[in-house]
Order: structure tokens, then C-alpha cells, then sequence
């Protein structure tokens, strides 16, 4: 297995409290990693460093190393502009830029300096096929994507991510604001895009973690319990504490 990300004795503190502590991990290039784990354990804080948004906020401190295809995200001459095209984000809840369906998708390919039109409308024809959306959204292109139901949004900031050619999309518990059919969509083209792609999905629901991921990592108090094969993490987990999440203990 070809490794994406190493994450090597990594400590995050949000001012005096220590809300990662001594995360070891590797994640496997063409996977889909689970992180699961009760509310406020840290996984979204987690899923954060893998593309430095911590950075964003104010008293937080990082120790410790992430590799992203042997290359330490965390060294000062990375450029992270270039580290948020290669690892894109998708958020909770749909987060459509107000602007048409077709500038969703080529805001960030113009951002990059694409300017020729015909290249545009590859990119975003390609990149809504990929997200599995373009039948449904090919004769209105130019409409507002605010008008699309809240699924199509979401593939709609799937497409956006793809569009940046990535090497990695982070979801952030992708599908929680979702009805269950476009959930399954949504599940159905995670399945799709790992031949493509990287991803790492934050999930609150276990059957969710179990179709969807291929490792799991179960996070509690800010640690990493136990990491594996998702089969063996929902099977026979080696844990007490992971058997007691999974079997609906606590959480
Ligand atoms: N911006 C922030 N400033 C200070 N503390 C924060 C910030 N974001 C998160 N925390 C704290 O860090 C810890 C981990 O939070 P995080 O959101 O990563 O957990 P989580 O596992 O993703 O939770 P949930 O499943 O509820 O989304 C919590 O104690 C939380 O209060």
C-alpha cells in the first residue's frame, strides 16, 4: 500500500488545552480512512491539519510532523495556497458560492490563471461527471447553484474540490445535513472517487464509517485508541474502549 499521509507524534494545543495528543498515523494513498469517535474527541481538528485550515485560527499551536507524499506540510517552505489545492475540503453543510453552477466550479481554475474558454468548459464538464452530477445539472449551467437541492450542492463542492485536480478530499461529516437518498449518492460516489483520490471522511454514524471507508481510525479524548482495516475495527477490535464505541456503549 502506497502511503498518502504520514502523521508523525502530532500535538495540537488551542491555547492552554491539548486537543491532540501524540497522533500517530499513516493513511493509505487511493483509500477512504474513517475517523469516528465521540463528539468533541477531535476529529474535525484532526482533519484540519491535514491541510494546515488550523493555521487559520487564532492560539493554535501545532508540534509534530505531517507528510503529505513524503513532503512535511508543517515545514516552513511549504506553500500552503498549493497544499489547500492538493487537499480540498468539503464541509458539513453545503457551502455553494452565490454565483452560477459553471463559476462554482471554474472559480478556481480562473484563481490559477485558466482563462481560456474551451479548457473552462472541459474542466467543469469533467469535473461535474466526476462528482456525478452533470446529467442532472447540464441544461442550466448558467442558473444560480443556490437553487439546486441541498445533495446537488454537496456535489456541487465535491465537483469544486475536484476541479483543483487534488490529490486528496477531506469530508467533514459530508452527509449529516442530507436526506437518505442523497446520502447514498453521496456514498455511492465515495466509492467512485477513491480510484482517483484520497479521501479522509469525519463521520458520526457508524454504518456510514462501515460502508463507506476501507481503514478507520477511532479517535477518543483527543487520541488515536486504535486504527486498523474498517472490517477489523467494526469486527474485532483490539480495544476495549473502541468495542464499547462500536457496539453503542457510549457516544
Ligand atoms: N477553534 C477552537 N478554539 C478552541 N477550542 C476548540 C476549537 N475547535 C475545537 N476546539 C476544542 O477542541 C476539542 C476537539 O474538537 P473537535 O471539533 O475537533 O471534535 P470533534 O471530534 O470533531 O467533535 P464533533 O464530532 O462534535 O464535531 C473540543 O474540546 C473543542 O471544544
Amino acid at each position: 500500500m502506497e502511503t498518502c499521509f504520514e502523521v508523525k507524534d502530532l500535538n495540537l494545543y488551542y491555547g492552554e488545552n491539548q486537543a491532540l495528543k501524540h497522533l500517530n498515523l499513516t493513511i493509505g494513498r487511493n483509500r477512504v480512512m474513517a475517523l469516528i469517535g465521540p463528539s468533541g474527541c477531535g476529529k474535525s481538528t484532526f482533519l484540519r491539519c491535514l491541510n494546515r485550515m488550523n493555521d487559520l485560527i487564532e492560539n493554535c499551536r501545532i508540534t509534530g510532523e505531517i507528510h503529505l507524499l513524503e513532503q512535511n506540510i508543517y515545514d516552513q517552505k511549504m506553500n500552503v495556497v498549493q497544499l489547500r489545492t492538493k487537499v480540498g475540503m468539503v464541509f458539513q453543510k453545503p457551502n455553494p458560492f452565490p454565483m452560477s453552477i459553471y463559476d462554482n466550479i471554474a472559480y478556481g481554475p480562473r484563481c490559477q490563471g485558466v482563462k481560456e474558454k474551451k479548457l473552462l468548459n472541459q474542466i467543469v464538464e469533467r469535473s461535474l461527471k466526476s462528482a456525478a452530477l452533470y446529467e442532472e445539472v447540464k441544461d442550466r449551467l448558467h442558473d444560480s447553484a443556490m437553487a439546486l437541492s441541498g445533495g446537488q450542492q454537496q456535489r456541487l463542492c465535491i465537483a469544486r474540490a475536484i476541479a483543483m485536480e487534488p490529490e486528496v478530499i477531506l469530508m467533514d461529516e459530508p452527509t449529516s445535513a442530507l436526506d437518505p437518498i442523497a446520502t447514498a449518492k453521496i456514498e455511492e460516489l465515495i466509492e467512485q472517487l477513491k480510484k482517483t483520490y484520497t479521501i479522509v471522511i469525519v463521520t458520526h454514524s457508524m454504518q456510514q464509517a462501515s460502508r463507506v471507508s476501507d481503514d478507520t481510525a477511532f479517535f477518543l479524548l483527543g487520541e488515536i485508541v486504535e486504527t486498523d482495516k474498517t472490517l477489523t475495527i467494526f469486527s474485532k477490535p483490539k480495544d476495549k474502549r473502541t468495542e464499547d464505541y462500536i457496539s453503542g456503549r457510549f457516544g
